[in-house]
């Protein structure tokens, strides 16, 4: 049985003590982790105390990103290692943000994803999907198919069962336009059935593929209740507590 998740990405959002001040209003509105999780990734700073102040509610506190290496001289990093020491143990890989504007490619993140594993951090792997591909190519998610493939490469069974995978196409991010619950479904379908091809179905039915790209109120039951979308990944609407509790309410 897939548990959906209903996670907030802050990305570079919110003060320390804003931060913290969500936590505390939302943290006893939230449903039992066995039905449905909720989890918020933020900027690096706020972690620490966000995991204080979550300490005891259904509440999962992710990082937006880490490295690849434990420990060294890696100037302006976040180790994986000092994430999981302190009670953060999820965290997202591979945003279109970060390849983007950070200039992450897939070699780069395959080596983030396996650092994190091994670490005990479960990754969110992001994967996007452009509308210049879309149109071009008319290989809808093909894409983000072969994203799949290079960001899991050489991971065991045992590992990807800890890995949750975020369809996110890059023109619904931040765009207000969200993709269709059915293009959501078929972008979410495909990865699965790549996972299902790399590691049998046994281990495609158990890994939790989320939606992410301008996920409302008004959008989140619609995706949530497709097969294969066992979540979303907010980004702009997870910024208010109402409206992140209105979606984990859908
Ligand atoms: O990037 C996203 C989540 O990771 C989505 O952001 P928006 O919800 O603002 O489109």
């Amino acid at each position: 049985m897939r548990i959906p998740i209903i996670a907030g990405n802050w990305k570079m959002h919110k003060t320390v003590a804003e931060a913290v001040a969500f936590v505390n209003q939302v943290k006893d509105q939230l449903p039992p982790a066995d039905q449905l999780q909720t989890a918020l990734a933020a900027p690096t700073l706020s972690l620490v105390p966000m995991v204080q102040a979550a300490a005891g509610s259904p509440l999962k506190v992710m990082a937006e990103n880490c490295y690849y290496q434990d420990e060294g001289a890696y100037t302006g990093e976040t180790s994986p290692y000092a994430l999981y020491q302190a009670g953060i143990h999820h965290v997202i890989l591979g945003h279109s943000e970060r390849r983007n504007y950070f200039h992450e490619d897939d070699e780069l993140i395959n080596k983030k994803v396996k650092a994190a594993l091994r670490n005990g951090l479960c990754p969110i792997v992001c994967c996007d999907d452009t509308m210049a591909r879309r149109i071009a190519a008319d290989d809808k998610i093909h894409w983000a198919v072969n994203r799949i493939l290079a960001d899991l490469k050489g991971l065991n069974e045992a590992d990807i069962c800890n890995v949750t995978v975020a369809y996110e196409p890059s023109w619904a991010i931040g765009s207000g336009q969200s993709a269709d619950s059915d293009q959501a479904e078929e972008g979410c379908y495909l990865i699965r059935q790549t996972i299902n091809d790399m590691y049998g179905e046994d281990v495609a039915n158990n890994v939790r593929i989320l939606y992410g790209g301008s996920v409302t109120p008004a959008n989140a039951r619609a995706m949530m209740a497709k097969s294969d979308i066992d979540g979303v990944l907010v980004g702009t609407d997870s910024l208010d507590p109402r409206t992140f509790l209105e979606i984990v309410n859908h």
